[in-house]
């Protein structure tokens, strides 16, 4: 769906977008994750059609028949409307926009401001919505058309936790039927929808593949032990047993020198008549691997 080689933003001949290359399939979810200043907002914005980049190509293969790529939809960082108008005028001038049907366009209207939640605030002026009803009315904006491509820049950021929730649902929902590429700095919610994961960091991709092949080449190798006594005494000291926690008098979580020392623990476990109520390898989150991508 989405080619891009050497994608280059410089400023002042600095590059704050330097050789990004990137694939967007078919119904991908792609989130783009990086600390401030990485460069993602520029990346989205290029991608877009809202900024020039400096060099390299963006491919598309859905034919585009204008230069304002109607098959992507955009939800900027900090969407801004004229707030005068109320949220169903704001829809039917994008609606008109985007040469929405006229015939169709009230009806379509309305069934996205009820998908995003906003239905009850149909005719209320958009100057006195909060940000996470600004955030919402975004999203509708970039979806009434449509697109086949969603590009999202921090969709959940002004959302409290439940409007957080929400959309993310919506996001699980949406990529059945379309590609999304969004930013975020909520590595929990982007463990829970996208499929791959692109790293930035000082305008550079730092990593970029399968969330699954991300979790698998930086293993934090942790495990749990809960027992139905003490293990304090027990463990303390375990010459295999490295970066001990003491979570609660019966529960431990640390590493192990060696991924065959798991045997040796639980033998010497059973060996001490230590009933044991629960042992598991902890899957290494998001997170854990980007710590480990971006060395801080
Ligand atoms: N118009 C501009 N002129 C000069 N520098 C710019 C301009 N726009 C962005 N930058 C710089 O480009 C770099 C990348 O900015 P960008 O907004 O893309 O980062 P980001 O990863 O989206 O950050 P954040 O997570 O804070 O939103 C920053 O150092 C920023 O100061």
């Amino acid at each position: 769906m989405l080619t891009v080689k050497q994608l280059t933003k410089r400023y002042n001949q600095h590059p704050v977008v330097d050789r990004l290359d990137l694939k967007i399939g078919t119904n991908q979810c792609v989130a783009l994750l990086g600390p401030n200043g990485a460069g993602k907002t520029t990346t989205l914005q290029m991608l877009s059609g809202l900024l020039a980049p400096s060099e390299g190509e963006i491919t598309f293969s859905e034919q585009a028949d204008g230069p304002d790529r109607p098959f992507i939809g955009y939800l900027p960082q900090q969407p801004s409307f004229f707030p005068w108008m109320s949220a169903m005028e704001l829809l039917q001038f994008v609606g008109r926009l985007t040469h929405i049907p006229s015939r169709d366009l009230k009806k379509k209207c309305e069934e996205m401001l009820h998908y995003v939640g906003l239905k009850n605030h149909a005719n209320r002026r958009i100057g006195g919505f909060s940000g996470g009803m600004k955030q919402r009315l975004g999203l509708a904006q970039a979806l009434l058309h449509d697109p086949k491509l969603l590009i999202l820049d921090e969709p959940v950021s002004a959302l409290d936790p439940s409007g957080r929730q929400d959309v993310l649902k919506m996001m699980l929902e949406l990529k059945q039927r379309m590609a999304i590429l969004f930013s975020t700095h909520v590595l929990h919610d982007a463990e829970q929808v996208c499929d791959e994961v692109v790293m930035m960091k000082l305008g550079r991709v730092q990593w970029s593949g399968a969330l699954t092949d991300l979790q698998r080449s930086y293993p934090t190798e942790k495990y749990v032990l809960s027992t139905e006594e003490g293990l304090k005494n027990w463990i303390i000291g375990k010459d295999y047993v490295k970066e001990l926690q003491i979570l609660s008098p019966t529960t431990a979580e640390f590493k192990l020198n060696y991924p065959a020392d798991r045997n040796r623990l639980l033998t010497d476990a059973i060996d001490s008549g230590l009933m044991i109520r629960h042992f598991e390898e902890k899957r290494p989150s998001l997170e854990d691997a980007y710590m480990e991508v971006m060395g801080s």
